[in-house]
């Protein structure tokens, strides 16, 4: 039986509630049908991370019946759950935190704008101003990799390190994206499908225009560091932003 210290399983029980009540947001915003796409989000300062369990009707999704999983993918012993098979993506969101620490969530869906430029294996190119705020330029795809091991965590790590965009559209298969927390990564996946569909639509009318790459940067840093109600800090130098650009925040 596993024993969690109090302040632990405080920390876990948030976490089980916040991963289970954003896989609601992924229905809300047309990301998914049927049990398709999954959360997980990383148990604050532990090698913890929760995710839904595979293949269960997303109205009957609870913090009681998520997943604690050590970062190898293992659900926890003992814990709420772990009797049932955890999201057959659980090696992939278990592969992104061992190999990104700063990640805080992760999602998949098969939203189908997204994913149908996955299909074709074709980067949605950074010709709106959305596009520069919330990704900081284009979307990438990553290689075809097939579910099971560690091919799919593979591909999103080696594409999404040291890149801007916390979206990634696995070729063939659908979008994959990362944030500082789960609610962030199903933040950055309802903009995907946003702009995926947008871009779509505006191809149907001609060749969309790109954005000058000085003006992304731009776009970016101040959606990144100034738009929104930003946390309180201490004076600091003109124009300096408190991230390095390669940390993701919503
Ligand atoms: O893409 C796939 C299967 O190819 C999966 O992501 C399903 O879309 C959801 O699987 P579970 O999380 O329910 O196991």
């Amino acid at each position: 039986m596993n024993t969690l210290t109090p302040e632990l399983e405080e920390r876990v029980a948030r976490t089980r509630q916040e991963v289970a009540d954003l896989h609601a947001e992924l229905v809300r915003y047309g990301l998914v049908v049927w049990t398709a796409g999954n959360v997980s989000g990383r148990v604050p300062g532990t090698d913890l991370f929760v995710i839904k369990p595979s293949g269960v009707s997303y109205d009957e999704l609870g913090p009681e019946n998520q997943i604690l999983c050590d970062l190898d993918g293992r659900p926890v012993s003992g814990t709420p759950g772990a009797e049932r098979s955890p999201s057959s993506d659980t090696a992939a969101h278990a592969y992104v935190y061992r190999h990104m620490p700063e990640v805080g969530g992760v999602v998949h869906t098969h939203s189908p704008y997204a994913t149908a430029w996955a299909a074709r294996g074709e980067p949605v190119p950074c010709v709106l101003t959305a596009m520069a705020d919330e990704f900081g330029g284009e979307i990438p795809v990553g290689p075809f990799a097939i579910i099971g091991d560690d091919s799919i965590g593979r591909g999103i790590v080696e594409t999404l390190s040291g890149h801007r965009s916390r979206a990634v559209l696995m070729r063939n298969h659908g979008p994959f994206t990362i944030g500082k927390d789960a609610r962030d990564a199903v933040k950055a996946a309802a903009m995907l499908e946003d702009v995926a569909r947008t871009v779509h639509l505006s191809r149907q009318l001609g060749e969309p225009l790109p954005i000058d790459p000085s003006h992304v940067d731009s776009l970016f840093d101040r959606y990144q560091n100034v738009y929104g109600q930003q946390p309180a800090t201490t004076p600091s130098t003109p124009g300096a932003h408190s991230l390095e650009p390669s940390q993701h925040h919503s």
